[in-house]
């Protein structure tokens, strides 16, 4: 049988999850109980293999969502990848180790997240990194997730960073510095070719602790509310239905689907929502679910290669720019990728038939001012729009992205591996807005349902505390108040880092 009681009891053993369920035995005296809907990625090779992350998308340790239809992007519907399994999308994802710009964080605090500013974020992102070259001002060493540079790095990725710098980058040989701008190659969360996580690194090693009970299997239904307080919740294992009580604290990391879904089916939300759903509201939070953020992918540029590619190394990617879409532009707001296979939206294959030995070049934009929401539906499932390139401003950048991805492609480290463009075709303004709409892709990095922050809008505190509810936090992406200007795990792990803080 589960447990009962608890002092502290975590919802989700992903990114963030897995952090903080440790850093509570570390910081606290209480116990922790953790309750995740999937079970183990251990014996899982597109978990452990860097090179098969694709194959985790729609597989059955995926929750497969959708967001769509999407009004930006022609009315297509889109999968949203979830990690179902310890460790979450950190277990499922693309490796990708990176922070993002100081501006990100800085811009968090100045709207009110206080004590979220970079120079305060900043330990908290080197706690838990093991840094391959040691520590320093920027890095840690010696926490649990190993991070590796890429080398020896794909023909592809290689040209990336050489088309990078002969078009006007910099060279960059650390993609975490505060400041990132240039091409150079990824930072992986890997160690010895084979992923590293916070499941990897924070959770499994102290499984046997005796104040912790990750329960595996178990999906939280809803939370208990007594009074104005959160006091446990209700889940299922094996179709039978349990309850737990939380004697200090609930913290949410079920991520930016997860936590805003359990929030607004126990009816903390848009009052007006719940009762259209048949929710009976018990806090109007109206933020709940709304400003999500996600970075469009434009999948992709695609070209045929001219001698046949090396087999796939890396995470397929090894390398990644950093660039802006205008030159006054403060912060970079694209990034661009080179994918070793022909990684292409449904809509660019069958308007341009792919060859087998093609790559692709994806830019990524960053700096998106789209905002999406989450709902509820009437039958307890989720309605997501993403909303990826509704603001005209997302447009350009993403047109720019390509126009600066064709400059790349034309570049000499390029062009010796390139036998013909495939995608786009025309590059006139009109032609490349049609393509941006029909290549668009989500990144997979939702973020910003449960925002932080002070104003009516905000779900939860600079605590974390979700607002008007007491005993009950969110910790995981779906705090984030906007979207970093990069991937956004490492951030994630970051807030789950700064939640334990907050807590002990
Ligand atoms: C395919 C893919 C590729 C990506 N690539 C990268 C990348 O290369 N680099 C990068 O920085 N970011 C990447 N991301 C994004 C990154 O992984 C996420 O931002 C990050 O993992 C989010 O962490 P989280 O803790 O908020 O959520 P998650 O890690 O998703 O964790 C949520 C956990 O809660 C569990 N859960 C949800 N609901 C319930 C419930 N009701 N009951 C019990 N358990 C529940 C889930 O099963 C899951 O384990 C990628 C994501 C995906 C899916």
């Amino acid at each position: 049988m589960p447990p009962r009681s608890a002092d502290y009891v975590v919802v989700g053993a992903g990114s963030a999850g897995c952090v903080l369920a440790r850093r509570l035995l570390e910081t606290t005296d209480g116990t922790v109980v953790v309750l995740e809907a999937g079970g183990s990625p251990d014996d899982l090779g597109s978990s452990t293999d860097p090179t098969r992350w694709v194959e985790n998308i729609g597989a059955g340790h995926d929750w497969t969502y959708t967001y769509g239809p999407e009004p930006g992007l022609e009315g297509r519907t889109l999968l949203l990848s979830r990690g179902r399994v310890l460790g979450g999308s950190g277990s499922t994802n693309a490796l990708v180790w990176v922070r993002g710009h100081r501006a990100d964080y800085d811009g968090w605090a100045a709207g009110g997240a206080t004590g979220w500013g970079f120079d305060e974020v900043l330990p908290a992102f080197r706690r838990s990194e093991d840094w391959q070259d040691g520590a320093s001002e920027v890095h840690g060493a010696g926490g649990p997730v190993r991070i590796e540079r890429c080398t020896d790095l794909h023909p592809v990725a290689q040209a990336l960073v050489e088309a990078g710098i002969s078009s006007g980058m910099p060279y960059l040989d650390d993609i975490n510095i505060p400041e990132p701008l240039g091409a150079g190659p990824i930072t992986m969360d890997v160690h010895d070719g084979v992923r590293t996580s916070t499941w990897t690194g924070h959770l499994r090693p102290v499984l046997d602790h005796e104040r912790l009970t990750v329960v595996t299997g178990a999906q939280v239904t809803g939370l208990t509310l007594r009074g104005g307080r959160c006091v446990g919740v209700g889940f299922r294992v094996d179709g039978e239905t349990h309850e737990i009580r939380a004697g200090r604290e609930t913290v949410l990391c079920a991520g930016s689907i997860g936590s805003a879904r359990l929030l607004l089916s126990s009816g903390i939300g848009p009052a007006e929502h719940l009762r259209a759903v048949g929710v009976e509201p018990v806090l109007d939070l109206p933020g709940v679910g709304e400003n999500l953020q996600e970075h469009p992918i434009l999948a992709g540029l695609c070209f045929e290669a001219a001698e046949e590619l090396p087999p796939l190394r890396d995470n397929l990617e090894g390398s990644m720019a950093f660039w802006r879409s205008a030159p006054d532009v403060a912060v970079p707001d694209l990034t661009f990728v080179s994918v070793q296979i022909p990684y292409v939206s449904a809509e660019v294959a069958a308007a341009h038939p792919v060859p087998a030995n093609a790559f692709v070049l994806a830019p990524g934009v960053m700096g998106v001012r789209s905002r999406g929401r989450l709902r509820l539906t009437a039958d307890g499932g989720v309605d997501l729009r993403s909303n990826m390139l509704t603001d005209p401003a997302d447009v350009d950048a993403a047109v720019a992205g390509v126009e600066i991805g064709l400059e790349l492609a034309d570049q000499p480290a390029f062009r010796k591996l390139v036998a013909r463009r495939v995608a786009p075709g025309g590059t006139d303004r009109a032609s490349l807005e049609q393509f941006v709409r029909r290549a668009a892709l989500p990144y997979f990095h939702p973020v910003g349902t449960c925002a932080m922050g002070t104003g009516d809008d905000a779900v939860v505190d600079p605590q974390l505390r979700v607002r008007g509810i007491e005993g009950l936090r969110v910790a995981d992406a779906s705090v984030m108040p906007t979207i970093t200007s990069a991937n956004t795990n490492a951030p994630t792990v970051m807030i789950a880092e700064r939640a334990a803080e907050l807590i002990a």
